[in-house]
């Protein structure tokens, strides 16, 4: 019998360019309305197979960023692994793997890097094991293992309903150029989307249910026109990431001080990402806010494509 040879698979992280979020459900999650944009920042799997049936894992930084790598689980609850056991119960097909990730999203930052992580891992593994499943499959069977794990395998821009992962394909005319500052700390999901609720209570606030996404948001992206979108980027999870941690505001107010068109905080936080005119504009942003305030600040962009098998 001959041994497969180790896949390589990348993924990339993502913002919510637009991120509305419903009243809390009772199985404990939200029901949103998500723009979702594929951004290059990317994380890396490298599948190789083991002889001994075990899935197991390794963990690298692959950035210049201070990654915390001990905030990532190395046993079953890694997302990979979890991506790994998953294709192998639903296919039979496939024996031991060990996944290696190098990692280059900021770890719990908003950006969906677990996600990306798994992602990447089921294209690596299903290539690895050949079980012929297709893209649109994977994209299926993804939604148990996260929220937005079924994005990360999709890429590009999409329109995420129900908990994120019913995916539509939306359109943007041109590439988006961003600068994100991460953050030196990460903030837990559902602590954000539990105070989200609270701030609501307080305010006397009725979230409803979100059906659509901001139209004007997809306009703006359809036709290419970046001001236009600077006035409607928003996300409900802002001011609870914001009162978690009160530092993204003088971020927030920097950025857009030092001419960025617009900042907000991506998904739950921490990570803040500013919106600008184009490459040139973004890497003079990211250089002046490192010059002004010494932050670690990259400019990327985006859409780029979901996750695909590296040569
Ligand atoms: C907020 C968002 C925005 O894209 O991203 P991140 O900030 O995590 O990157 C997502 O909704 C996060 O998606 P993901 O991180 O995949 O969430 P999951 O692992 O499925 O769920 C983790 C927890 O988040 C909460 N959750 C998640 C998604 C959702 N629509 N409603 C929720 O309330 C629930 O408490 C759930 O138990
Ligand atoms: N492969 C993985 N990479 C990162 N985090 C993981 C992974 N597997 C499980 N986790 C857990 O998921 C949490 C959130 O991960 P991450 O996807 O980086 O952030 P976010 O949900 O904010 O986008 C981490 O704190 C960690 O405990």
């Amino acid at each position: 019998m001959t041994i497969a040879r180790p896949v390589r698979a990348m993924a990339p992280g993502k913002i919510n360019v637009s991120f509305r979020v419903g009243p809390p459900r009772p199985d404990g999650y939200h029901s949103v309305a998500s723009v979702y944009l594929a951004v290059s920042l990317y994380e890396e799997v490298l599948a190789s197979p083991r002889e001994d049936g075990r899935v197991t894992v390794e963990v690298r930084s692959g950035s210049e960023l201070d990654f915390d790598l001990d905030e990532i689980p190395l046993d079953e609850s890694n997302l990979a692994v979890k991506a790994a056991l998953l294709l192998r119960d639903l296919t039979g097909h496939g024996s031991g793997v060990h996944l290696e990730i190098t990692k280059r999203v900021p770890v719990a930052g908003g950006m969906g890097g677990g996600s990306a992580d798994a992602a990447a891992a089921l294209v690596a593994c299903s290539a690895l094991w050949d079980t012929g499943l297709s893209r649109e499959e994977l994209v299926r069977i993804s939604s148990v293992l996260g929220a937005d794990v079924p994005f990360a395998l999709h890429g590009g821009v999409a329109v995420g309903l129900g908990v994120g992962d019913e995916l539509t394909p939306a359109l943007a005319r041109k590439d988006l150029h961003w600068v994100l500052v991460p953050a030196s700390f990460g903030l837990s999901t559902p602590k954000v989307y539990a105070l989200a609720d609270k701030l609501r209570e307080r305010a006397g606030t009725v979230a409803e249910e979100p059906e659509e996404v901001d139209p004007a948001v997809l306009q703006a992206m359809n036709s290419g026109d970046v001001a236009a979108l600077a006035r409607v980027v928003s996300n409900d999870l802002q001011a609870a990431a914001i009162e978690q941690a009160p530092e993204l505001a003088d971020i927030l107010d920097l950025g857009v001080g030092e001419g960025a068109l617009a900042g907000l905080v991506s998904g739950s936080g921490p990570t803040v990402a500013f919106l600008t005119a184009g490459r040139r504009d973004a890497e003079e942003l990211a250089q002046r806010l490192s010059d002004v305030a010494g932050v670690v600040a990259l400019p990327v962009h985006g859409p780029v494509h979901g996750a695909r098998i590296m040569a």
